[in-house]
């Protein structure tokens, strides 16, 4: 079994203490830093996490004297080891490109009006259903690479460019063959309710008659997907469509969530708390009842600041999420339309300048909140003795360089169940 001890880290940022249950509030600024730190691996797992001399003589315990001889050793050079982060909301896998609706935005047109000529997700869902499974794979591989080099060690990966059970099953199914291939670990959630395909835009309620009662159960019978997601919006799926596919998720053990409040405040935030939904994500436009009821709830807000810059609309309310007692994560919402980044240090930087989340709060969003948001809190988000063990190595002496510097990439290493997969900022090859 491999054993690692990393040394000389300059701040050693934990996240500890938040396995159980989100962070919210004042605790989203405790990064649980330890100066001088020391981290020891074990196989897949952390094996001890302290000061230098507590990591020693915890091992001693463990593995008896002359650890050096037992255990390879990194030396951190005085800099920042935190945990791998985790994008809790992406649509990993798709074909094709849009760049051509950029400059179509940039004359005027909306979003929503792209995708109501047949444009947006339609013109992605046409690509990918043409695509081969061995094509879809190739593509979000590489996409997977990226987020690896950007420090990011697991993703959540929606379906949703299917639309139709033959490719919303090759979509989950490539994202399961990448989760079994690839370092970065992949959670799928089911959105078959993403939008309504072409094939049925006069008869909407039958196309959600399908996805309640044809492809939610085949999801849950097959174990394709943890999660249920829909595109809860002005002209997409109404509210009480959204509950319907939602509650049918639930019945099939699919746990909800939402893409709510997006462009207009639909209440998709309230219904997310009526449902129980581990998460609301989006939310530029939520209500302050909306916001309510998501801490009283708690409903994790996952937040989408790289939408909001792209779409040039305005960024969700964090601060006033925060202080309502809102766990609040953040993520990339990597897609080919309104967000074409696998770059989670773009999402911090977005997050403190246009959100005005501090650095540290930023941080906690991006790791220990995002694990919440995926039901893996106990497993990953934090570097804790017996979680396990993905991490990454900055190379910056404090962890707010991250937020400091933009467009340059400070992901020197990144550990991905104990085992080095990028070196000096490049992917170490498989
Ligand atoms: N808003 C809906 N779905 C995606 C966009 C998908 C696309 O444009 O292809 C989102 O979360 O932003
Ligand atoms: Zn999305």
């Amino acid at each position: 079994m491999n054993r690692l001890m990393i040394r000389n880290i300059g701040q050693l940022l934990t996240l500890r203490g938040a396995s159980g249950r989100p962070k919210t509030g004042s605790s989203l600024s405790d990064l649980g830093i330890i100066e001088n730190g020391c981290v020891a691996i074990e196989g897949e797992t952390i094996a001890a996490v302290g000061t230098e001399q507590e990591v020693w003589h915890r091992l001693c315990q463990r593995w008896g004297e002359r650890l050096s001889d037992k255990a390879d050793v990194m030396d951190a050079g005085g800099r920042v080891v935190m945990p791998g982060m985790v994008d809790p909301h992406t649509h990993l896998v798709f074909a094709g490109t849009r760049e051509y609706e950029l400059e179509m935005r940039l004359q005027g047109a909306t979003y929503l009006e792209i995708l109501q000529a047949g444009g947006g997700i339609l013109a992605t869902t046409r690509k990918t259903r043409q695509a081969t499974e061995e094509e879809l794979l190739r593509q979000a591989s590489s996409r997977l690479d990226r987020f690896l080099q950007y420090g990011v060690t697991t993703v959540e990966a929606k379906s949703g460019y299917g639309l139709d059970w033959k490719h919303e099953w090759k979509q989950l199914r490539v994202a399961r063959r990448l989760h079994e291939t690839h370092p970065v670990d992949v959670v799928s959630t089911f959105m078959g309710a993403h939008v309504v395909p072409e094939e049925y835009r006069n008869d909407p309620d039958r196309y959600v008659d399908i996805v309640v009662d044809e492809m939610i159960p085949q999801v849950a019978d097959k174990g394709l997907a943890e999660f249920c997601d829909v595109f809860c919006e002005k002209d997409v799926f109404s509210l009480e469509q959204s509950r319907r596919v939602l509650e049918a998720g639930k019945r099939h053990g699919l746990m909800p969530k939402i893409h709510a409040d997006e462009m207009e405040a639909m209440g998709g935030a309230e219904l997310a708390a009526d449902l129980g939904a581990i998460s609301a994500d989006h939310l530029l436009r939520v209500s302050d009842r909306g916001i309510c009821r998501l801490a009283e709830t708690g409903v994790i807000a996952v937040l989408l600041p790289g939408t909001a810059f792209y779409l040039m609309a305005p960024f969700a309310r964090a601060r006033d999420m925060i202080e309502a007692g809102v766990a609040v994560a953040l993520s990339t919402d990597c897609n080919p339309g309104s967000s074409p980044t696998m770059s989670m240090p773009m999402i911090l930087n977005l997050a403190c300048l246009h959100m005005r989340m501090t650095p540290a709060e930023a941080i906690s969003a991006a790791t220990i909140n995002a694990a919440h948001a995926i039901g893996r809190g106990w497993q990953i988000g934090s570097l804790e003795e017996g979680k396990q063990a993905d991490l990454v190595l900055l190379d910056a002496p404090h962890y707010a360089f991250l937020q400091y510097h933009f467009g340059i990439n400070l992901i020197d290493t990144v550990i991905k169940k104990g085992r080095v997969v990028v070196k000096n900022g490049q992917l170490v090859r498989r």
